[in-house]
């Protein structure tokens, strides 16, 4: 198969979708890799490495578009990728596409087979592809928050760990999934006081254990939320219900009972937000102010640091993407992990939670791949 990956466009996103190590795996897999000049500048993987490793260096990615039988990236396509992308290829990449109505159009109106990383499951009910990704974003969450929480950057001007004598502030993690764990486990090593809240008994009892007493777990009612919020310096949101648009935990009326100059980090704005007054912003002008509070919602919060993500990501992509570059659409049909990252297929939706959140009718994977 012949194998693209275009560079990044989104706002200060300096990740790859194919490291240099990765595309001489697909190489060794007999597939010809296609690279854009400069893809790998971010994370400091010029043209030389990319071709040592057995890529052939293209000069636009409208030649990566055209020609490629798959393609590989990090981020959802911007609307000039989509109108690219065409029937008979493969999108491999993050799609986010429950609150992205227009991208959704425009990939269906294209014909390509999206398989978006965030979907992809494993064995123990988790989202691989995903996971390395929200380890790296829970943890810049409280270097963000942090710094967002400065006095000159408009926060209430605390210090998240304190000093001696003085107390320390008090971060709120809605969420105890793989962010919320992250974003916890920076918050306690700067010594922040750190409650998390989540729906999930089993994942609350594994973080007291984890965490041996140094966190407060919190059961997730509107109770618990609202009395949480309103003492909280910081508050990250982190929930996800995988596929779906993320649900209003925080309402516009929760902000005039919080404290003037808090900061709420909302990392599932990729999924449309958890908090109401939530929009997505970008590296360039992350934070913005509703009511007195400082919001960070920036969709893609580990562009901002490639060298650990790239290779992050690589790692966790590489073997779902030599599968579906050795076998096709046969490698979907045969992997139900893979069928359900399966989000668009020829003009079809293939994601129930996509479906439901944009009200289109969803198409089994199953029936369109004619799986037994
Ligand atoms: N902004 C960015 O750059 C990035 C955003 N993300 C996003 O962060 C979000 C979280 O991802 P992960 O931690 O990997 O997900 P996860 O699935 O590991 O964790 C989500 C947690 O939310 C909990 N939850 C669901 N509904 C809840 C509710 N109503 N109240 C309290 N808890 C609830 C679940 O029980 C689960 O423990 C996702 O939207 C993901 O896409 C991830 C990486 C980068
Ligand atoms: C998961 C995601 O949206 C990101 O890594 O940018
Ligand atoms: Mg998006």
């Amino acid at each position: 198969m012949r194998v693209g990956c275009p560079k990044e466009i989104k706002n200060h996103e300096y990740r790859v979708g194919l490291t240099p190590g990765a595309v001489r795996e697909y190489v060794a897999h007999g597939h010809e890799v296609l690279i854009e000049t400069g893809a790998g500048a971010g994370i400091g993987a010029d043209d030389g490495a990319y071709a040592a490793a057995g890529a052939r260096i293209v000069a636009s990615a409208k030649e990566i578009f055209e020609r490629s039988d798959m393609v590989v990236k990090v981020k959802e396509p911007q609307p000039g990728e989509w109108a690219q992308l065409r029937d008979g290829q493969i999108l491999y990449t993050y799609l986010h596409l429950a609150p992205d109505p227009e991208q959704t159009k425009g990939l269906l109106a294209s014909g390509v087979t999206a398989v978006a990383y965030e979907t992809v499951t494993d064995e123990r009910g988790g989202l691989p592809l995903l996971a390395p990704m929200s380890e790296v974003a829970g943890r810049l969450a409280i270097q963000a928050g942090a710094t967002a929480l400065q006095k000159a950057n408009g926060g209430r001007g605390i210090l998240l760990g304190g000093v001696p004598g003085v107390l320390p502030a008090k971060v709120v993690v809605i969420g105890g999934g793989v962010v919320g764990l992250h974003a916890a486990r920076m918050a306690v090593g700067l010594g922040a006081d750190v409650s998390i809240l989540d729906r999930s008994l089993p994942r609350l009892r594994q973080l007291d254990d984890l965490f041996n007493g140094r966190v407060h777990t919190r059961y997730s009612t509107i109770d618990a939320l609202e009395e949480e919020v309103f003492a909280a310096d910081l508050v990250i949101g982190a929930v996800l219900i995988p596929g779906a648009a993320a649900p209003k935990l925080v309402s516009r009326d929760m902000l005039s009972g919080m404290r003037q100059g808090a900061v709420m980090v909302d990392v599932a704005i990729d999924q449309g937000g958890c908090f109401e007054t939530s929009h997505a912003t970008t590296h360039s002008e992350p934070v913005y102010e509703v009511d007195g509070i400082i919001h960070y919602c920036v969709a893609n919060m580990p562009g901002a640091v490639p060298v650990t993500s790239a290779h992050a990501l690589n790692n966790a992509t590489l073997q779902h993407g030599l599968a579906l570059a050795d076998r096709g659409l046969r490698a979907i049909a045969e992997d139900r992990h893979l069928r359900n990252g399966l989000n668009v297929h020829k003009g079809r939706v293939t994601s129930k939670p996509v479906a439901e959140a944009l009200g289109y009718e969803v198409s089994a994977p199953e029936s369109l791949l004619n799986v037994a």
